[in-house]
């Protein structure tokens, strides 16, 4: 890109950060080998010596980049047809210092062509000019939600774990949260039928740091189906939810156990794991895996499935935990084979044996080999491989290789609940013995499953546990990526680990005042259900802002063993209450953007307004539309309504966009102008895309003005800007 400086034309040059200086001369600094691990890896047989030296060369080469498209979102088509028509179609021919780059192309094994790979390393993708325009197109769409950058094994466990829209979902594991988004766009999958979402997902995390970032990620996808939760995953909570009249165990249609690991299958993009491998660092992670599984374990429903994953090539973390979960579980759990899914996605089968080796370097065949008492004492028999291999299927598991497909490296192995594991199980499959239940057969019950989980916690006490030195800190992309290593584990102990007190989220009453008001302003539909709406209330003593939960996370909300559950957030706003205008308008609150795809279905027309797309560009690129700006229909349309929230319906025929495309845009309607609730990144996303326009920015006065000038008319508007937003 060329500018002008000083009556020249100059060239832009993209300036790294500090930070990315500072980054890339670490990234240099790495020696890209380790002894050990070579030694290690050659010993396990997993590949012939010469595919050994190829396997051995792609690990120090850098990792390509890869996003997705959210699939469920209503504009997935328009942004996968921009990305052709706009990015691909010019980046034909891109040479940088000499190397011709491939443009963007999708991937052959995800489904509906929604997922990008971008050949040129990340350091070209970051710097390099031929690259800006779409980098800084990946930046905005990631930011608002329509794109993901994810590495492209880490987005394999949630498509193998096939997730219906009505099922509850666990992830247990889940920060920073790229693969939660995933299983909620699965969850999201009627949305396109514009059919209210119904299921639960959620996404728990033993670091509150980390949940906190899982938040931030998942904030983009605006759904009522998602809660964060805080706490160690191996000691997950029971949860008694109303079923029929009857407390009934929550479980789980499908559970993730995507657990801390080494993260040796990260070292393309980590190289950090050169310097730090060590085989303790894996001995130390297996017991810990093998405890949350099997929480996770108790926790599927009869006929569920639950999928267990790791960013590592160690047996130690990944066919042993698998085996010794599959001990400990008794024919509870079926390894299922997966081979006809994802077809394209070139999957090496598990081992059936390996090579243990102990912290000290040494290769054991049994803890007896060990020398020293302690380290014996203290190492976990079941790293070692299990005679009953074959009866197992452990060959079922899939190891995915970074030269097979140019990836990063990966473990899953996915399973079914087909026989009873807990006394929730039992009464699954029996109803006889659900009729004959008491309570003191209940206490039996959850006793009988505890003592499954404990007997392996006492081994966990004592194992080290290995620290990564570095905190997420959220602005790093690296650390946002799901593959990134994280050895961080949450020592596991009898308590659980809680962060900060949450604001109570408390059920609105279907006869609230406020509703009512909503209701009757904007016509919802006598079907959309006004129970499941909620307030967090200590942190908004004036209730300015209302929620919406699926019915499924209402049901937890309303569990009376809610309080053993350290919820970090859930719910989507749906209303926001305009306060200074509570005396000026019929109806104070307004549609929160975020609300609008819940609620297009059920909004009557008496607050909608029909526009085409020449009011969507004044609507979109200009900071506070005067209503004389609009065309003639919708200047009467608009002057026929009084005060306060519309609804604009697009008619978007004419915009060249896939078909079956639809939009609806939350709008205030202020004294003379109005002002599109967007938030600023994705008025300026939606403007590009279809108008090729950067929208004017809101005026810093008027967002001044809004907060001293009450009912000023264009402090109406200002106080509706997008900053108002975000949350
Ligand atoms: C591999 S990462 C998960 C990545 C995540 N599934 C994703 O796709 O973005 C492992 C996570 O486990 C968390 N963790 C560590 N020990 C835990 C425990 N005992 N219980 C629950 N979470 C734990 C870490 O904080 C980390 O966020």
């Amino acid at each position: 890109m060329v500018f002008r400086k000083g009556g020249k034309w100059v060239k832009k040059v993209h300036k790294k950060s500090s930070t990315q200086i500072e980054k890339d001369k670490e990234h240099k600094a790495f020696v890209l080998e380790n002894e050990d691990f070579e030694m290690y890896y050659k010993k396990q047989n997993l590949f012939s010596e010469e595919e050994f030296e190829t396997f051995y060369a792609v690990l120090k080469t850098p990792l390509a980049s890869t996003f997705r498209i959210t699939g469920t979102k209503n504009n997935a088509l328009q942004i996968r047809k921009f990305i052709e028509d706009h990015h691909v179609v010019n980046m034909q021919n891109v040479v940088v210092d000499g190397v011709k780059y491939d443009p963007p192309s999708p991937v052959s094994w995800y489904p509906d062509q929604l997922c990008y790979e971008i050949t040129c390393p990340r350091k070209v993708l970051r710097y390099s000019p031929e690259y800006a325009a779409f980098q800084k197109f990946l930046v905005a769409e990631n930011e608002v939600g329509n794109i993901t950058r994810q590495e492209l094994v880490s987005m394999v466990p949630p498509l193998l774990m096939d997730i219906h829209p009505h099922h509850h979902v666990l992830d247990m594991c889940a920060a920073p949260g790229s693969k939660t988004g995933q299983i909620v766009e699965a969850v999201h999958a009627n949305d396109k039928l514009q059919e209210l979402p119904t299921g639960l997902v959620i996404a728990n995390d033993a670091d509150y740091k980390r949940s906190q970032l899982l938040v931030h990620q998942l904030k983009r996808l605006q759904s009522p189906c998602f809660m964060a939760t805080n706490h160690d995953a191996a000691h997950f909570p029971n949860i008694y939810i109303s079923k029929n009249g009857l407390d009934t165990l929550l479980q789980f249609d499908r559970v993730l156990c995507d657990v801390p690991c080494s993260g040796d299958g990260t070292v393309r993009k980590n190289p950090k794991v050169w310097k730090e491998w060590t085989q303790g660092i894996a001995l130390s992670l297996h017991t810990i895996q093998v405890q949350i599984f099997l929480r996770g374990a108790q926790l599927v429903k009869m006929g569920g499935r639950i999928v267990y994953s790791t960013c590592s090539f160690n047996p130690v973390e990944n066919e042993a935990v698998v085996a010794e979960v599959l001990r400990l579980s008794k024919g509870a759990l079926e390894l299922k084979d997966v081979s006809d899914q994802l077809p394209g996605l070139i999957r090496r089968p598990g081992l059936k044996t390996w090579k243990v080796m102990t912290r000290e370097n040494q290769f054991i065949s049994s803890v007896d080999d060990i020398e020293n008492a302690r380290a014996r004492r203290k190492f976990p028999k079941s790293a070692l491989p299990p005679e009953n291999a074959e009866s197992l299927h452990l060959d079922r598991c899939l190891r995915i290789y970074p030269h097979d497909q140019n990836t990063g490296g990966f473990f899953v192995a996915v399973f079914e609940k087909v026989n009873p594991m807990t006394l929730a199980d039992r009464r699954f499959v029996s109803k006889d013995l659900e009729t004959s239940l008491n309570a003191t057969d209940i206490q039996a019950g959850e006793v009988e499953d505890e003592a499954l989980v404990e007997s392996v916690a006492e081994a966990i006490s004592n194992a080290p546990l290995f620290q990564d030195p570095e905190t997420p800190d959220g602005q790093n992309e690296q650390k946002m990526d799901a593959a990134t290593p994280v050895a961080n584990t949450v020592k596991a102990s009898k308590k659980d680990v809680y962060g900060v007190k949450e604001a109570p989220f408390d059920m609105m009453l279907p006869e609230n005042r406020d509703l009512s008001e909503i209701k009757s302003f904007f016509g919802l539909d006598a079907s959309f259900p006004m129970d499941q709406f909620l307030l967090r209330s200590d942190m908004d003593t004036k209730n300015r802002q209302i929620y919406f939960v699926s019915k499924a996370a209402k049901s937890v909300l309303e569990s009376k063993q809610v309080k053993r559950l350290h919820i970090v957030n859930t719910g989507v706003r749906l209303f926001s209450r305009q306060g200074t205008l509570a005396d000026t308008t019929e109806c104070a609150f307004r549609i929160s953007s975020e609300g609008v795809p819940l609620l297009q279905q059920y909004i009557s027309d008496h607050r909608s307004v029909h526009i085409g797309l020449d009011d969507l560009k004044v609507l979109l690129a200009t900071a506070l539309p005067k209503i004389p700006q609009f065309t003639p229909e919708t200047q009467a349309r608009l002057n026929k309504l009084s005060l306060g929230g519309v609804i604009f319906v697009v008619d978007v025929s004419k915009a060249h966009l896939p078909d079956g495309t639809n939009m609806m845009l939350s709008v205030w309607r202020g004294i003379t102008s109005v002002n599109v609730l967007l938030n600023k990144h994705e008025k300026k996303s939606m403007c590009q895309r279809l108008f090729g326009i950067i929208p004017e920015p809101t005026p810093v006065n008027i967002k001044d003005k809004h907060q001293s000038v009450q009912g000023n008319e264009d402090g109406e508007n200002g106080s509706a800007t997008l900053d108002d937003e975000s949350q």
